[in-house]
């Protein structure tokens, strides 16, 4: 699905802008309101996380970012600075591979779509495959590794075409619990090293302080923008020092204290 036009563009040093963005879905004779008056900016170079119960829209605010919802009021200003990369890439939940492709096949698809050549997009998509341990991996068909395996060729497809915007809805959510710590390190080592603009959909708070620079807690639906939270943790970042740290646990209970304040409503 290509993406829907952006509605200008965003100032300089805002990557995405979110505008007064409302979003209603027709539902059976009536209709749902997924969002209502969210204006949020994503800076550049920003890891922004996105943080609320369920059902509060976080899936609709992400799509609509990737151009692929139109809002229902509202508008979505995005700045794409450099024409020789992608303005985005999204990573679902649902590892969304392409299954008759082989594994190399998968990341080597978006690069041939930016018109580079089959040798360098060989050499570029082995790169990303070697940088999310999945080298030896090149030949194999997704369905023939594990989940948490095709979960890192989604990531390794989306990082490799270098987009600006890396939108990210809940992209470890699927795996156990000692993966998914594996991947939150191996996700924090390549954005220190990278930087992408990212936007990272996700329920669990401790994932949200590892990696975020801020995290924009929504309300229960109507989705709303309930409070932005500043990270304050120094990078680079290692992942024991902050869990054990007793900023963490505090911005922890802060964080729940608010997410419950959603979930029961007084
Ligand atoms: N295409 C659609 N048509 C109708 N209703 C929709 C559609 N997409 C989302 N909704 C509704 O909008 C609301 C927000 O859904 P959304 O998936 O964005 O929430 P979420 O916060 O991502 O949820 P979760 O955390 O459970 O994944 C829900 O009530 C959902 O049922």
């Amino acid at each position: 699905m290509s993406p829907l036009p952006a509605d200008g563009a965003a100032e300089a040093g805002v990557k995405i802008a979110v505008r007064k963005v409302g979003k209603v879905f027709p539902a059976g004779t009536g209709s749902v309101q997924a969002l209502a008056d969210i204006s949020l900016e994503v800076r550049d170079g920003e890891f922004l996380c996105l943080l609320g119960p369920s059902g509060c829209g976080k899936t609709t605010l992400l799509r609509v970012m990737a151009q692929l919802e139109r809002p229902s009021s509202g508008v979505i200003e995005m700045r794409h600075d450099d024409p020789s990369r992608p303005l985005s890439a999204v990573v679902f939940q649902d590892y969304s591979v392409f299954p008759w492709k082989t594994i190399r096949d998968n990341v080597i698809f978006p690069l041939l779509q930016t018109g580079m050549r089959k040798a360098e997009a060989r050499r570029v998509a082995d790169h990303w495959l070697a940088q999310l341990d999945l080298g030896g991996f090149e030949r194999a068909y997704p369905d023939t590794v594990s989940g948490g395996m095709k979960q890192r060729v989604a990531i390794a497809r989306a990082l490799a075409v270098q987009p600006e915007l890396l939108l990210m809805d809940e992209p470890l959510a699927a795996l156990d619990a000692q993966l998914r710590l594996l991947l939150q390190e191996k996700l924090l080592e390549l954005w220190q090293a990278h930087q992408n603009t990212v936007v990272f959909v996700t329920h669990s708070i401790d994932e949200a302080l590892l990696l975020g620079d801020r995290i924009a807690v929504m309300s229960a639906r109507p989705g709303r923008i309930a409070t932005v939270i500043d990270v304050p943790f120094a990078r680079p970042r290692h992942p024991d020092e902050i869990r054990a740290s007793p900023d963490f646990a505090a911005l922890r209970d802060e964080i729940w204290h608010r997410l419950r304040r959603e979930l029961q409503p007084a």
